[in-house]
């Protein structure tokens, strides 16, 4: 800057030349003109005079603004009476303004002469309170003092009178101050307390009366606030803005240092200086506490509860973790006494993603284990059993000959069924089979060369579930196929499953006395399928018969038992029974019924028997007949009463001699089930995220199935399973065996299923729910039937189907002997009608047990054609006389209905 006139300023700074001339005088300089001259040193004061003014008026000039803001929140009741939560926000600002010496100078002579003048002014306003003040206080004083006073008094006239009495009493003592008790009469202490109870009563009401008063006070101006902010909505925030002015330096910093405690203690949730403060407020000071300390309250309870009564021990504890051949990650955590979590982290530092639920190998549950400082055990899972299996081998006698056991195999309508039936009629001897014959999953029957057991679960899938156990039953396999249909689809399958469980096999061309039969035709289609007959130079045995007419059933029989010698089947009759499963269900009356066929040793009853995961001793034991035995054989098929539980077909059977032993190896078979259970499901889990990755939505039949027998059962499973494609699944949400009950109708309509019943039926309480849910259930006892409807289902090609509605349902109440119509049934009419020209079943506890039709119905003697509901009657079956009390006769019609499912 160099000197200029101050036209030349005022162009240069752009302002009018009155306007800097006035700034010029105001910053106190000579120049008056417009042609004055300004120096550099003036042209320096007069911008230091304008950055001074101009600072001065923004207020902003050398200022450190100090900025916290502190929420809480505060129940409070709104003029409606409904109690409102209202965040209270505090901003609390404070400026520092960095101080001009100039002006401190200039402010403390200010300051000093304010305080003076506060001074006196205070003094002033105290001597004109003075005079209420005072005379409330001296009042109130006065008061206090008067009984104060006046309890003094009484006092010493107590005392005056109790010397008397002193003094009279003692005469030939001399008195001393120091001796002299007070002696009061009760009616003076009485007399006493109450004055003292009533002085003491007015300070603490004064002293009540002062706090209350606060309390009121500052409760009154938060209901001020509350009612201001009050609205419909119940959250209302309010800010308080603090701007009182921050005393500089040390004392800012103190209040910074402050501002940051009070921060700590609330994350800490530890109570503020404030709170300890209100806290001793009685019921009133809570209320306020509440309002504005409420987080802090939270934050200290969260503190407490998360306070341990215990001390983390210091040592840590190592453990012996027992691994079986695989284990599940949660259990591995449970035995090491850690979080799950803490096991998955170790397994995802080895590269294993695992999942709580899933299993684990134990070499890797090992490192786990040796990872987290324990240590690992290997066992093995089948130990247990094993051991048993070993001993049971070591008391066997010499092992001889024993029977071949057979399964009969085919494609649909083959006549498997026919050529069981044909063998068994034709070999049970008459008076042997002691009227029924019962179904026990396989029958035996005796044979000029020896004893030959079928097991009549006919069909691969049942042979297939059974195999999928580990359990091989089966030595033989009869390949029926019908002369007049030769090799279908389900022929190719049979010989598969064969094959892959290395089983012989025997062809029986079947229907042979059909004049469409063309067994050579057959035989071909064999041979491509490499099953060449040994008459055409090959190995496999093959017999020409008819299941109608009995036509080579013998040769059958030779062929059977020529191929059993050859494989040299051996087994001893000495020694604890060993078995499997053949198949098992609940009877309502008998509880589970367990067929078995004897593999080895010889099974008693009484014995205890392991089968399964269950275990318990054998009550009663009977053959195919229903006639009752005391012990079986090796290849003996055999039902047995006394498991607590079902097992499956498939199940080993293993009798112990040791009630502990049975006991560890069943649970630990259940733990095994348990494991392939949870590893099912996170599998069906996986494979759910993976179909819907690819696809949306892929459409999926759910089903709920419930069958009569455990074989059927297992056999169905895996069919329907089998079905699922790509493009449509088929998903068994629900199964078991025995009738079907509401629960089974609530699964179906919750998961949008359908219901299907295969030779039970559905229970009252079941079939009057889905009436009224409108769920479909539907009964069948061709196992194809049921397969090929869900297959149609899967496809969308529902053709018509003969579709069965039950008319009526009766319940046998006795049982009589006719001559004429073998037995007849006294019955009750429970729902719906029964008419006497109608196809009917017989159920025993919601079993199918027989199907056909009645021979007669009547009313007393009369007979008549339809009997209604809540009417006795009196029938016979034709062809059936086992019907027993409590059987129910199901009457039904077929009509043809469109299908869908
Ligand atoms: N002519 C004739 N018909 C037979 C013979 N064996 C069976 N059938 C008939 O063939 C049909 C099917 O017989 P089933 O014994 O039910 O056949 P299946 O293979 O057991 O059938 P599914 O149980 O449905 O698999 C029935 O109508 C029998 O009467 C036979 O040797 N000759």
């Amino acid at each position: 800057m160099t000197d200029k006139s101050i036209q030349e300023l005022a162009v240069k700074v752009g302002l009018p030349v009155e306007k800097l001339l006035d700034q010029v005088r105001e910053a106190g300089l000579p120049q008056q003109s417009a042609n004055d001259q300004i120096s550099n040193e003036q042209q320096d004061r007069l911008m230091a005079h304008l950055t001074r003014t101009q600072s001065q008026a923004s207020g902003n000039a050398g200022k450190i603004t100090l900025k916290r803001k502190t929420t809480s929140t505060a129940k409070v009741a709104s003029t409606s009476g409904k109690a409102k939560t209202i965040n209270v926000e505090v901003r609390k600002k404070h400026t520092f303004t960095k101080p001009d010496p100039e002006q401190i100078k200039a402010e403390a002579l200010a300051k000093a002469d304010a305080d003076a003048k506060a001074v006196v002014a205070q003094k002033e306003q105290v001597a004109a309170e003075q005079p209420d003040r005072a005379q409330a206080e001296n009042k109130a004083r006065a008061t206090l003092d008067a009984m104060r006073a006046a309890q003094k008094k009484e006092t010493a006239k107590v005392t005056q009178k109790a010397e008397v009495v002193v003094k009279r009493r003692s005469t030939n003592k001399p008195i001393t101050k120091a001796n002299v008790k007070t002696i009061e009469t009760p009616e003076q202490k009485r007399l006493r307390e109450a004055q003292a109870a009533q002085l003491k009563a007015t300070e603490e009401a004064a002293r009540r009366q002062a706090a209350e008063d606060a309390q009121q006070r500052t409760l009154e101006q938060m209901r001020r606030m509350a009612s201001k902010y009050s609205s419909e909505d119940t959250t209302t925030t309010i800010r308080v803005v603090d701007d009182s002015p921050l005393a500089a330096g040390l004392v800012g910093q103190a209040y910074e240092d402050s501002f940051n405690q009070e921060d700590r203690e609330i994350k800490r949730g530890g109570n503020t200086k404030d709170t300890r403060g209100q806290k001793k407020g009685g019921r009133r000071g809570q209320e306020e506490q509440n309002f504005s300390h409420n987080q802090h309250k939270r934050g200290l309870k969260t503190s407490q509860s998360n306070k341990h009564g215990f001390e983390k021990p210091v040592k840590k504890q190592v453990y012996d973790v027992e691994i079986g051949e695989t284990i599940v990650v949660a259990d591995l955590a449970q035995k090491m006494a850690v979080k799950v979590r803490e096991v998955i982290k170790s397994l995802m530092k080895m590269g294993e993603l695992v999942t709580q639920n899933q299993s684990i190998d134990q070499e890797i549950a090992s490192l786990v284990v040796e990872e987290m400082g324990h240590n690992p055990i290997l066992v093995s899972d089948t130990q247990a059993e094993d051991n048993l299996l070993v001993a049971a081998e070591e008391a066997r006698g010499e092992q001889t000959t024993r029977p071949p056991v057979v399964t009969i195999m085919g494609h649909v309508d083959h006549g498997k069924t026919s050529l069981l039936d044909r063998i068994r009629r034709a070999k049970v001897a008459a008076g042997e089979a002691g009227g029924i014959t019962q179904h026990i999953g396989a029958y035996h029957v005796k044979t000029e060369k020896g004893i030959i057991t079928f097991l009549d679960t006919p069909g691969h899938a049942a042979f297939t579930a059974m195999r999928s156990r580990g359990a091989k039953a089966t030595d033989i396999v009869v390949l029926v196929v019908a002369a007049d249909d030769g090799v279908m689809p389900q022929t190719a399958e049979a010989i598969d499953h064969a094959r892959a469980a290395g089983t012989p096999i025997i062809v029986a061309i079947n229907k042979m006395d059909k004049e469409s039969a063309d067994p050579d035709r057959v035989l071909n289609e064999l041979t491509a399928k490499e099953i060449v007959p040994e008459q055409w130079g090959g190995d496999v045995p093959v017999a020409m018969v008819s299941a109608h007419s009995g036509q080579g059933i013998d040769e059958l029989l030779d062929l059977i038992s020529i191929q059993a010698e050859l494989m040299e089947l051996k087994a001893s009759a000495e020694g604890a029974a060993q078995g499997v499963v053949i198949e098992s269900r609940v009877d309502k009356g008998r509880g589970p019924v367990t067929s078995i066929l004897v593999q080895n040793g010889t099974l008693h009853v009484g014995d205890l028997v392991l089968a399964g995961s269950a275990h318990g001793r054998v009550r009663a034991m009977s053959d195919e007949n229903g006639n009752r035995i005391k012990s079986a054989g090796p290849s003996i098929p055999v039902e047995i009463l006394g498991l607590p539980e079902a097992p499956m077909a498939g199940d080993e059977v293993l009798v112990v001699n040791d009630e502990k032993k049975a006991r560890e190896v069943a649970d630990a078979r259940s733990d095994r089930e348990r494991q392939k259970r949870l590893e099912r499901q996170s599998s069906m889990r996986l494979e759910n995220i993976m179909a819907s990755m690819g696809k949306k939505d892929v459409p999926t039949v759910n089903i709920v199935l419930k069958t009569d027998v455990r074989g059927t059962l297992e056999a169905l499973n895996v069919a329907l399973n089998e079905l699922s494609t790509d493009e449509v699944k088929v998903r068994i949400i629900g199964s078991g065996v025995g009738a079907i009950t509401e629960s089974d109708v609530t699964l179906a309509e919750s998961s949008d299923g359908v219901l299907l019943g295969f030779n039970v039926r559905a229970d009252a309480t079941a079939r009057q729910k889905s009436d009224a849910d409108g769920i479909d259930i539907r009964y069948y006892s061709i196992i194809y039937e049921l397969i090929d409807d869900v297959k149609d289902a899967m496809s969308g090609k529902l053709a018509p189907e003969h579709r069965e509605t039950i008319l009526g349902v009766a319940q046998v109440r006795e049982v009589f002997r006719s001559s004429k119509f073998g037995a007849a049934a006294g019955c009750m009419v429970m729902e719906g009608t029964i008419y006497r020209n109608k196809p009917i079943r017989v159920l025993r506890d919601d079993v199918v047990v027989f199907q056909g039709e009645l021979e007669s119905l009547r009313r007393y003697k009369e007979v008549v054609d339809d009997v209604r509901a809540g009417i006795e009657c009196g029938l016979a079956v034709k062809g059936y006389n086992d019907i027993k009390e409590l059987d129910k006769i199901e009457v039904y019609s077929v009509q043809l209905v469109k299908r869908s499912l």
